[in-house]
């Protein structure tokens, strides 16, 4: 595992098709830790508005990818488009894959296996599947990569140092384990959006106004999630930490932790959601 902002020395010229939710929160990951330069990075998206808000970064923007420079020639192509579309884009990225480019090609797409990129590129294009999530737009994603035998020591670095200026980056060797993945770290800051907004409700119903509600839910999730982080203690004993012999917090608990509580439900939708990324895989 590494983090930081994993500086690369060298330029590093990256095409990045797609740039929504996630290829935005990357980009600006990027951009503001001086990891790329926007001269270096080159954005297609189709959407003009999305285009435009790539543009305000001061990267080259381009509507089509047939509209990329023809001398071009990037150190790594970056799939940022949904799973439901990427059959409809490999293809237009095919002459960067030819063998002597060194092209490095990386995809985000949730479900999506590394051999649906080795069918559509040319045979030994090196391939990394990496599963972000969008608290890179800050530097504190949780980016996870699986890389393909075609991929050199070299390759493998560059991306992991682009990367690491989006959050803390972990390498694993199975891709298999590319859908849990997924489903706990990529789709997880949306569980925790969730708790901050069901934590907000729950104040407001016991009568605190809303603002005060907010506040309260948003700062409690930072700081519970700053303090596990910074204090090398595990979850549970930080929990009891809180937790006094039949105080407020056992009383909450109680709830909580029944056997259908909080555990159950996010089991099952972790489940919910590895099981819907091997679907879009198919
Ligand atoms: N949003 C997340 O939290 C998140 C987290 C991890 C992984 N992902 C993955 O990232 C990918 C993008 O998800 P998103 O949430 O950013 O979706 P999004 O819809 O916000 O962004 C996808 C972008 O791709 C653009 N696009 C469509 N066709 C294109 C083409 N031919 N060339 C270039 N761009 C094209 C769309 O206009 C859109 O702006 C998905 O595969 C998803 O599985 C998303
Ligand atoms: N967002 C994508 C989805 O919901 C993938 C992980 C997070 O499918």
């Amino acid at each position: 595992m590494i983090t930081g902002t994993g500086l690369i020395s060298q330029p590093t010229s990256v095409v990045l098709a797609g740039c929504g939710n996630m290829g935005f929160a990357m980009l600006r990951g990027w951009l503001a830790t001086g990891t790329l330069k926007p001269q270096d990075v080159h954005v297609v998206e189709p959407l003009d508005a999305l285009l435009l808000r790539a543009d305000g970064q001061g990267v080259n923007t381009y509507s089509t990818a047939a509209a990329l420079p023809g001398d071009l020639m990037p150190d790594i192509v970056i799939f940022a488009v949904k799973p439901q579309v990427i059959g409809d884009v490999i293809g237009d990225y095919l002459r960067f894959s030819q063998p002597g480019r060194g092209t490095t090609f990386v995809s985000v797409a949730a479900g999506v296996p590394i051999a649906r990129f080795e069918r559509e590129l040319a045979p030994g294009a090196p391939v990394i599947r990496v599963m972000p999530n969008t608290p890179a737009a800050v530097g504190e994603g949780a980016m996870v990569m699986c890389a393909n035998a075609h991929v050199t020591d070299r390759q493998r670095k560059t991306v992991e140092r682009l990367m690491a200026a989006s959050g803390e980056v972990t390498e694993i060797g199975d891709e298999a384990l590319m859908d849990a993945v997924t489903a706990v770290s990529g789709s997880g800051p949306a569980y925790v959006f969730h708790l901050i907004e069901a934590l907000t409700e729950a104040g407001k119903a016991v009568g605190l106004p809303d603002d005060i509600a907010g506040r309260l839910a948003l700062q409690t999730v930072h700081g519970a999630a700053r303090y596990a982080h910074q204090s090398g203690e595990d979850p549970g004993t930080l929990r009891e930490q809180v937790t006094s012999p039949n105080g407020t917090t056992a009383a909450a608990l109680g709830v909580l932790m029944r056997p259908d509580g909080l555990a159950a439900l996010l089991e099952e939708a972790v489940r919910a959601a590895r099981d819907r990324a091997i679907e879009l895989g198919r």
